[in-house]
């Protein structure tokens, strides 16, 4: 059990590092806090499940994630939200959309690149576990 706990520790060090440098990138900062109000009224009336990468951060330090899958969930789902709420073929909507998918792009090829296989496997495992 101690063992399980000390991989999962890891791996929140290893994926705050990972939100920490999403939330830098400045072409994400539509992403970095909670859809504001002033910016997209209708936000709330129209997306049921709300994510953003602060959110994620503090996701993290309540042990929500038990594998970089339940983090790329997360990830999708921001992703999912902003193709869902900025549809039509205008500029504003069209360069949220490539945003977005770029977020979701850059994540995943993040979590390829510098987490081990075996690790993400070990920490799935202790995931199927609970
Ligand atoms: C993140 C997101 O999905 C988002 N979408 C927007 N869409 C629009 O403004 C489109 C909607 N269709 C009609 C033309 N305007 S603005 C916006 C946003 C941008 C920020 O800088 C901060 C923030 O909190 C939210």
């Amino acid at each position: 059990y101690a063992r399980e706990e000390h991989t999962l520790r890891e791996l929140r060090i290893f994926l705050r590092e990972v939100c920490a440098k999403l939330a830098r990138n400045r072409l994400f900062f539509m992403f970095t806090k909670p859809v504001d109000v002033e910016e997209a009224p209708d936000y709330y009336d129209i997306i049921e499940k709300p994510m953003d990468l602060e959110s994620m951060m503090t996701r993290i330090d309540q042990h929500h994630y038990v594998c970089a899958k339940d983090f790329l969930d997360d990830i999708d789902l921001i992703c999912r939200n902003a193709l869902e709420y900025n549809p039509d073929r205008d500029q504003a909507d069209k360069l949220i959309r490539h945003r977005a998918c770029f977020l979701r792009d850059t994540a995943y090829a993040l979590i390829k690149a510098e987490m081990d296989t075996d690790f993400e496997d070990r920490c799935q495992a202790i995931s199927a576990d609970r």
